[in-house]
């Protein structure tokens, strides 16, 4: 459950009179999520989102993921919009946290996702990709291979308690993306963490996305290959090579991708399972005894990332060379 701060009636009542949403008729805790503590916040306006940033998303970010929403908002993607209250500030402060009310994005996340779920997202990877070109403010990506390795360093030692020879295996991983890690790809504003539980649908029509508290600076054919990571691989484990084939396809109709940008693909796809590996592994290693969220699984991306390894080229994910 991700409410980390509980918020009493009277100070929720005092918060929202600074807006032009009417009175407060219900206020209910989201159970997923767990970065921040989400309510759906019902008034006379009807249904929006109140969010209270916790530990992991920084203050100072906050202007730079605000600004985005409200940048992609306007360009025509479907994303929730910070809402100002009357003196024209969207970023306020509640229970000692920043918070934020956004817009309500109807839709459901796609429990068993569809090739054609796959499609739409690479098409919207891709429209906020090019969305974003002329978005001014930037923020430099903390999960890149500087990141990696200071995660690493803090779970090299615990690692083999999860599963024996991981923390031998990550070293490794991390000693071959190093000097290969490609540098000069094009690059703008990603995602960066855009899973089936950020993507809302009616049936097959894609109706928004969420969660923009990773978009940062980068590679944009990495967000592809998070977005491979999370969407192509079944339960079982296996690549779903037609739902790749999909979502690339999807993404190149709206953004053509380069002959290096496929080239560099297998590549990125052991960026990125590297990276939730780490990420999952630190929050599994450091789980406190009887916290409400339950960690996510770091073995799936030892899986995925073993995937990956062994592709022999694009090729693999359902691409070939053109661009
Ligand atoms: N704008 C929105 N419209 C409708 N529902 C939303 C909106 N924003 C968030 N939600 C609901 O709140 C849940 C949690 O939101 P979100 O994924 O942003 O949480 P988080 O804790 O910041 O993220 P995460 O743990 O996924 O990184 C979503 O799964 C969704 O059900
Ligand atoms: N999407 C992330 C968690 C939230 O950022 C993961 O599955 O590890």
């Amino acid at each position: 459950m991700a409410v980390y701060t509980e918020v009493t009636d009277e100070d929720l009542d005092a918060f929202v009179a600074d807006y032009d949403l009417g009175s407060v008729l219900s206020c209910k805790g989201i159970a997923e999520g767990v970065e921040n503590s989400n309510f759906l916040l019902v008034t006379e306006r009807g249904p929006h989102i109140l969010t209270l940033y916790e530990k992991r998303t920084k203050r100072e970010d906050l202007p730079f993921f605000l600004g985005l929403l409200e940048h992609l908002s306007t360009r025509g993607i479907a994303c929730p919009l910070p809402v100002a209250a009357r003196d024209g500030v969207a970023l306020r402060e509640l229970c000692g946290r920043p918070a934020v009310i956004v817009t309500f994005l109807s839709g459901q996340w796609p429990r068993r996702a569809q090739p054609v779920h796959c499609a739409e997202v690479g098409a919207a990877l891709a429209r906020v990709h090019l969305a974003a070109a002329d978005f001014t403010l930037t923020r430099p990506n903390a999960l890149g291979l500087a990141g990696w390795r200071e995660l690493y360093a803090k779970c090299r030692h615990r690692a083999d308690e999860v599963r024996p020879g991981l923390s031998a295996e990550l070293g490794a991983e991390l000693e071959h993306l190093g000097p290969r890690w490609p540098a000069d790809l094009p690059a703008g504003v990603i995602h960066a963490d855009l899973f089936p539980d950020n993507v809302f649908f009616r049936g097959e029509e894609l109706t928004g996305l969420i969660d923009f508290y990773f978009a940062c600076n980068d590679a944009l054919a990495y967000d592809l290959a998070i977005g491979l990571n999370a969407w192509c691989f079944e339960a079982d484990g296996a690549f779903n090579a037609t739902k790749a084939r999909a979502m690339l396809t999807g993404y190149r109709k709206v953004r053509p991708l380069s002959a290096r940008e496929v080239a560099a693909l297998p590549l990125l796809c052991r960026g990125s399972a590297i990276r939730f590996l780490l990420t999952r592994l630190y929050d599994w290693l450091n789980h406190p005894e009887g916290a409400f969220v339950r960690p996510k699984d770091p073995l799936e991306y030892r899986r995925k990332l073993r995937f990956h390894q062994g592709v022999r080229g694009p090729g693999d994910y359902g691409l070939d060379m053109e661009g």
